[in-house]
C-alpha cells in the first residue's frame, strides 16, 4: 500500500505559524506570495479591463463546514460564474470563507496602505476554461480567481445573517451544515463593483500554491460588532494544547503580508 503522505498540521501560531509553513510548503517561500500591503500610492491605473461580470444563482445548496482554520461555504451550483476584469476565462466559485482577528482593529490579510480591518471575504473561484477541476487548478498560473471585500465593523448586515444562524451547528472542528435556502452570496460584496486593485499571488493558506488572481474591491463592506463576534465564536484548532480542555476559540487567522518582490497591483479606478 502506497503511504498516502499525513497531512501537515498548520496554523496561525507557535511553531506551526506562518513563519515555519515554507518548511513544509516549500512555495510558502516563493516570490509572488499574498496577501500584500496595497500601496495606492504605487498602483496603476489599467485601463483595458472590460466590465467585471459577476453571475451567481441563489439556488444553489451548499454547505457550510468548520476546517479547523476558519467556516467555509461550499458551492457546487455550475451556475455560479465570474469572468471580465482582468481575467481571460471564465471561473466558478466553488467556496467562500472570510478571515478575521482577535478583535475589531485586525484581522484582514491584505491592508490598504499599512491599515488592516476587521476581516476579509474571499470568495474562491476555480478557472474551468482551461482546467477539469478545482484540485488541478489550484496548482496551475491562473488556475484561481479570489473576489475579496474588505469587511468593517459598522452598522448590521442582514445577509451575513444568513450565513451565521448556521454557525450554531459548526461550533465544532470538522463540524458540517448543509445551508439548503435561497440564499445569493452576491448579497455579500460592495455595491460599488467597478472599483478594484487586482495583482498575482498565491492562496494564503498551505500549501501557498502561486495560482491566484486576487480582485479585491475597494469598496468596505460594513457588518456589526456582534456579528464580527459571531466570526471569533468557531471553535477551532490552535497550537496551543490546553490542559484544560477548553474549546479554542480562533485569534487572528489571518497570514502576515508578504514582499511584493515588484509586482505591480493594477487598478480599474483612476
Ligand atoms: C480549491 O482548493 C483550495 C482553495 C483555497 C484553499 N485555501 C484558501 N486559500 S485563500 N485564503 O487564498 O483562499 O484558504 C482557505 C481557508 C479556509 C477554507 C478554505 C480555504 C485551499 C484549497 O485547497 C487546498
Ligand atoms: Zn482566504
Amino acid at each position: 500500500k502506497s503511504h498516502e503522505s499525513k497531512p501537515v498540521a498548520w496554523g496561525y501560531e507557535g511553531d506551526i505559524g506562518p513563519c515555519n509553513w515554507h518548511k513544509y510548503f516549500p512555495k510558502a517561500g516563493g516570490k509572488r506570495q499574498s496577501p500584500i500591503d496595497i500601496d495606492t500610492s504605487a498602483t496603476q491605473y489599467d485601463g483595458s479591463f472590460k466590465p467585471l461580470r459577476i453571475h451567481y444563482d441563489s439556488h444553489m445548496c451548499s454547505s457550510l463546514t468548520n476546517n479547523g482554520h476558519t467556516f467555509c461555504m461550499s458551492v457546487n451550483s455550475d451556475q455560479c460564474n465570474l469572468s471580465g476584469g482582468p481575467l481571460e476565462d471564465k471561473y466558478r466559485l466553488l467556496q467562500f470563507h472570510c478571515h478575521w482577528g482577535s478583535d475589531d482593529t485586525k484581522g484582514s490579510e491584505h491592508t490598504v496602505d499599512g491599515h488592516q480591518y476587521a476581516a476579509e471575504l474571499h470568495l474562491v473561484h476555480w478557472n474551468t476554461d482551461k482546467f477539469k477541476s478545482a484540485d488541478e487548478a489550484i496548482e496551475k498560473n491562473q488556475g484561481i480567481a479570489v473576489l475579496t471585500a474588505f469587511i468593517k465593523a459598522g452598522k448590521e448586515h442582514r445577509g451575513w445573517n444568513h450565513v451565521l444562524s448556521h454557525f450554531k451547528d459548526i461550533k465544532k472542528v470538522q463540524g458540517t451544515s448543509t445551508v439548503n435556502e435561497d440564499f445569493n452570496p452576491k448579497c455579500l460584496l460592495p455595491e460599488n463593483q467597478t472599483d478594484y486593485w487586482t495583482y498575482e499571488g498565491s492562496l494564503t493558506t498551505p500549501p501557498c500554491h502561486e495560482s491566484v488572481r486576487f480582485i479585491i474591491f475597494k469598496e468596505v463592506v460594513e457588518v456589526s460588532s456582534e456579528q464580527l463576534a459571531q466570526f471569533r465564536s468557531l471553535c477551532v484548532c490552535s497550537s496551543r494544547k490546553r490542559d484544560t480542555g477548553e474549546d479554542e476559540h480562533l485569534v487572528d487567522n489571518f497570514r502576515p503580508i508578504q514582499p511584493l518582490n515588484g509586482r505591480v497591483v493594477k487598478a480599474s479606478f483612476q
